[in-house]
């Protein structure tokens, strides 16, 4: 007794699509034929996917589930359902909770959530240092025995280079990577919003491209010296995609990430009012980088797409642009987004898109998920390419709702998320 999804287009390389019918057994991809021959379904359950398109489950390999601490801004429940809402059924969920994932003890408390509410596959990153006070090594061999893919101290950059080439040795030296937030704290001092014609149109403090650079060229160094795979969260400036381009090309194990905001906005996007749904970290830059963002993402200096979905609360995010905590959800707008805004307009094909969502996140990770065909994990996302609809935040199934894309009309939305064969969010 298996399920049948019936008629989905399934890509084909570029843009093409064939219409494929898909049968799921147990947790796995059992076979996969040509629409044109009829299949016994008998005895089984039968999912009609008539066009729409499937694509292998969506890979988040930086995001925040709040839990433990900050459980009224998300929890692994709801943070877990709307991953599933926005086609993601693997995703990686950051340290910064209260207490952070500093410890064995802390680090099983969220694997155990995750496996009794959790709805999709949640992998854990466990502290660099200590607190994230980056002052101590954590426990970097036993965080691993009991299942951390990596480290990071998202949320502050590692100010001390000393700490971060000794977390790059110890890191290297077990075969884990080192995730970075790159931010220099002495050039960042308070500002909420990037330097740019937004920080001087209203008289406001900016946060230079230099903090994060800085920390990102410094980084590759200090790689290039221990031979960790080091990864760069967050990329968002053109300096940083130029130095992580020149590490790629002289061999350094350098990776990197951006989110869909530092793709499709810039400072000169943030409204007057101050809206502080537009304030994250990294901040919006100006336009100049957000070509550079999406050039280094073509080229492949930017190795994959994640979202960051950081929620907080509207009380939170109601104390203005200055007070206000930094962050946005991601999860439920995320390919949306991209679709509509890269591949609908014929920049970017299907395929491109898809691989920075899955495969290659995957790849990077060392992950077995992500890749559509027989004998694989049934991971699977349906999405509806042609419906139209408004970015909606009282529908988020996220605690959050805080964003800047509310109203924005997109296709692209996820229809039915499959995890290891079982339906976990259908429309
Ligand atoms: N990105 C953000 O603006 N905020 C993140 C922290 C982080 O990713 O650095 C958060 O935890 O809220
Ligand atoms: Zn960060
Ligand atoms: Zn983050």
């Amino acid at each position: 007794m298996g399920i049948w999804i019936l008629n989905a287009a399934v890509l084909n390389g570029g843009n093409e699509l064939a219409a494929k019918h898909v049968l799921v057994e147990g947790n796995q991809i059992e076979r996969i034929i040509e629409a044109g021959t009829a299949p016994d379904t008998s005895g089984h359950t039968v999912i009609d996917a008539q066009g729409k398109f499937l694509a292998p489950g969506l890979i988040d390999m930086h995001v925040h589930l709040r839990e433990p601490g900050f459980e009224y801004k998300e929890t692994i429940a709801t943070g877990t359902r709307s991953a599933a809402r926005g086609g993601f059924t693997t995703i990686a969920c950051m340290p910064n909770t209260r207490p952070v994932t500093d410890t064995v003890e802390t680090l099983k408390y969220v694997l155990n959530k995750a496996e009794t509410e959790g709805v999709v596959r949640v992998l854990p990153y466990a502290c660099i240092t200590k607190n994230e006070l980056g002052r101590e090594l954590t426990d970097f061999e036993a965080l691993k025995a009991a299942g951390a893919i990596g480290f990071t101290d998202d949320g502050v950059g590692v100010q001390s280079a000393q700490m971060m080439k000794d977390a790059m040795a110890k890191a290297a030296s077990i075969g884990m990577p080192i995730i970075a937030h790159c931010e220099d704290n002495t050039l960042v001092e308070g500002a909420a919003v990037s330097e740019g014609a937004f920080a001087r149109k209203h008289g406001l403090k900016g946060i230079p491209n230099e903090s994060e650079a800085i920390h990102v060229g410094r980084d590759i160094l200090l790689a290039e010296a221990t031979g960790v795979h080091y990864h760069v969260c967050h990329v968002s400036t053109e300096q940083s995609v130029r130095l992580i381009r020149q590490a790629k090309q002289i061999g350094i194990k350098v990776t990197a990430e951006v989110c869909p905001h530092h793709l499709l906005l810039s400072d000169e996007d943030i409204p007057d009012s101050m809206d502080a749904n537009w304030k994250m970290n990294p901040p919006l830059r100006t336009p100049r980088d957000v070509r550079a963002c999406i050039e280094g993402l073509v080229d492949g200096t930017i190795d994959i797409v994640v979202t960051d979905h950081a929620p907080h609360s509207e009380e939170e995010k109601a104390r203005g642009l200055q007070l206000a905590p930094f962050g946005i959800v991601g999860f439920e707008t995320a390919f949306p987004l991209l679709y509509t805004k890269f591949v609908a307009t014929g920049e970017w094909t299907l395929q491109f898109l898809v691989d920075k969502m899955t495969r290659l996140p995957a790849e990077v990770f060392g992950l077995p998920w992500g890749i559509l065909e027989a004998g694989r994990t049934a991971d699977l996302t349906l999405i509806d390419l042609e419906t139209e609809k408004e970015v909606n935040p009282a529908e988020f199934e996220s605690k959050g709702r805080n964003t800047p894309f509310t109203g924005w009309k997109l296709k692209g939305w996820p229809a039915m998320t499959m995890v290891e064969g079982k339906v976990v969010w259908s429309e």
